[in-house]
């Protein structure tokens, strides 16, 4: 059974085509990577695959249960970090994480339990009176991962954890994520940090113009050289800027 699994997904905004006939599997037990330029249809794609935005066509499985057909049953396997989350601004993390778990139907002890190790581990519990509308965009982030994690789902979908988190709490979210994996979890991610990519994903995709351009296991794509080099020969290396805004010059 795949963890996630995309076939012909596709969504257009007005005339602009976002996500073009997109399939890919994530199989289960997989840190699955999705690579792609500003633009390329990441989160997009993400957002159909865990039920936050219908698509126009295909379809998509978490662990073989239809996102679209069956909404509950799907959604309470997975874990999702979509990109700029909308919180409740004027609560606490604390009061995030009890009001989305008890909302999960978790029993209110479990509830407080989790919520506890997760502000601990997570270096949230120092803010614990503050509301989420003075968290920086980090902390918002780390928040973000706590709900993902709350319902312990057996996949978790992050778009871009890594961005804007410090490397201390980055090297926390790591630790976190491969002792998720360990533990039987999937995983798939959006990154533009290759070398992170490199280190945490065994298999990756590579999306372009709302396609997939590349995918495989991590050694396939990167083909003997880095990722990054990989990534540039693949969605076009661009020189435009390099003559331009001579004025920038002393
Ligand atoms: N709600 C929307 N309305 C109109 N166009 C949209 C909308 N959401 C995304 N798009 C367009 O769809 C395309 C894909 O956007 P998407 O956000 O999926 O890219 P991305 O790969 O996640 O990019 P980034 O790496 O910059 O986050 C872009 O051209 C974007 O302008």
């Amino acid at each position: 059974m795949e963890a996630l699994e995309l076939l012909g997904l596709g969504k257009t905004f007005g005339t602009q085509k976002a996500v073009d006939d997109l399939s890919l599997v994530v199989p289960q037990g997989s840190f699955f990577g999705l690579l792609g330029p500003n633009g390329a249809g990441k989160t997009t794609s993400l957002s159909m695959a865990v039920g936050l935005l219908r698509p126009d066509t295909g379809t998509a499985k978490i662990f073989g249960v239809d996102v679209w057909a069956e909404p509950v049953r799907a959604k309470a396997l997975v874990g999702v970090l979509p990109d700029g989350l909308g919180m409740p601004e004027r609560l606490t993390g604390r009061e995030v994480l009890t009001y989305l778990g008890l909302l999960r139907g978790l029993p209110a002890g479990e509830v407080a339990a989790r919520t506890t190790e997760l502000l601990e581990v997570l270096e949230l519990d120092d803010e614990d009176g503050k509301q989420v509308i003075g968290y920086s965009t980090g902390m918002r982030k780390k928040l973000g991962l706590a709900v993902a994690l709350l319902h312990a789902p057996r996949l978790l979908v992050l778009d871009e954890p890594f961005e804007a988190v410090d490397p201390v709490s980055a090297a926390t979210i790591r630790t976190i994520l491969n002792r998720f994996i360990a533990g039987g979890g999937s995983v798939v991610m959006s990154s533009h940090v290759m070398a992170l990519v490199e280190q945490l994903c065994d298999r990756v995709a590579v999306v372009a113009d709302g396609k997939v351009v590349a995918s495989g296991t991590v050694s396939e794509v990167q083909a003997g050289g880095s990722l990054e080099d990989a990534f540039v020969s693949l969605v076009g290396a661009s020189t435009r800027g390099a003559e331009g805004l001579t004025w920038l010059s002393v």
